[in-house]
């Protein structure tokens, strides 16, 4: 985990020449650095540096720092056996067989992101935004930072400051828990503030289903209980496509597959 910390902060120490070499454009694009989130649609930046890489079932590196592929490959194969086994539990705690969601969402071949995010020191962190709030694609995400806070989660409509210990992980569910639960599971909403004394970094590791899955709530679900489903099905590729297009606004785009409740006239 130091290791991994240790080689995102060489990365974003490289010259700007060197890191637009990995400048890509597209959400589907393997290797992707950048400033704020998409630069093309919003009217406000990010306070916030990010190098996205897609690490499975395929797995890429940028080639500088030097010691990067080597070291993300272990910590992504290694964050990826803990969350499918987490996935396990949560597929039991739905009443499911143990390796219902791995199978269901073809795991073997499930999309693993890793996202590395630069906060520099913000001179005005009262008007300035790391992330803003959003809920993020995907299965469970595994955070880390570099001991500096900066990430909250709304709860109760609250802001709360996540304290987390040295060398932890914090999970948090993502919008295809939620759907494949039909919303026994939310996901949670979170962002990421600036502060003017220390740079923060954060490395938040996205596991999610294979790319052309369908997801919909389970059918397990909606058969025992007797209940509607409450999400459409959607590819994952598309809901990254349709995030990605948009500005990162809370739950929109969960809110595009919610079926709307019909109302008895
Ligand atoms: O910086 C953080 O703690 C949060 C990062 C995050 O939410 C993300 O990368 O999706
Ligand atoms: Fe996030």
């Amino acid at each position: 985990m130091k290791e991994m910390m240790e080689e995102c902060k060489f990365f974003f120490d490289l010259t700007e020449e060197e890191k637009g070499e990995f400048e890509g454009k597209h959400v589907l694009d393997p290797i992707r650095s950048g400033t704020s989130f998409n630069a093309s649609v919003e009217k406000v930046f990010c306070w916030r540096d990010f190098l996205k890489v897609f690490v499975h079932p395929q797995f890429r590196s940028p080639t500088k720092p030097c010691g990067f592929r080597e070291i993300s490959e272990k910590y992504c194969k290694r964050t990826r056996e803990v969350a499918r086994e987490l996935l396990k539990g949560i597929s039991e705690s739905l009443g499911l067989e143990a390796s219902s969601i791995d199978k269901t969402l073809n795991l073997n071949s499930g999309l693993q992101l890793l996202i590395a995010n630069l906060y520099p020191p913000c001179p005005q962190p009262d008007l300035a935004m790391g992330l803003p709030p959003h809920s993020d694609h995907g299965l469970l995400t595994l955070l880390t930072q570099n001991g500096i806070g900066g990430l909250q989660l709304q709860h109760n409509s609250k802001w709360v400051n996540v304290d987390a210990p040295p060398n932890s992980f914090l999970v948090n569910t993502g919008d295809h828990i939620e759907i494949l639960s039909n919303g026994k599971y939310k996901s949670v909403v979170h962002r990421a503030i600036v502060n003017s004394k220390s740079t923060r970094i954060s490395l938040a590791i996205a596991n999610g289903p294979s790319l052309d899955t369908v997801v919909c709530p389970a059918q397990e679900l909606i058969d025992n209980e007797s209940q509607a489903p409450a999400y459409k099905g959607m590819k994952y590729i598309e809901y990254l496509e349709l995030q990605q297009s948009n500005r990162l606004h809370i739950k929109s785009c969960l809110d595009r597959v919610r079926m709307r409740n019909l109302i008895n006239i």
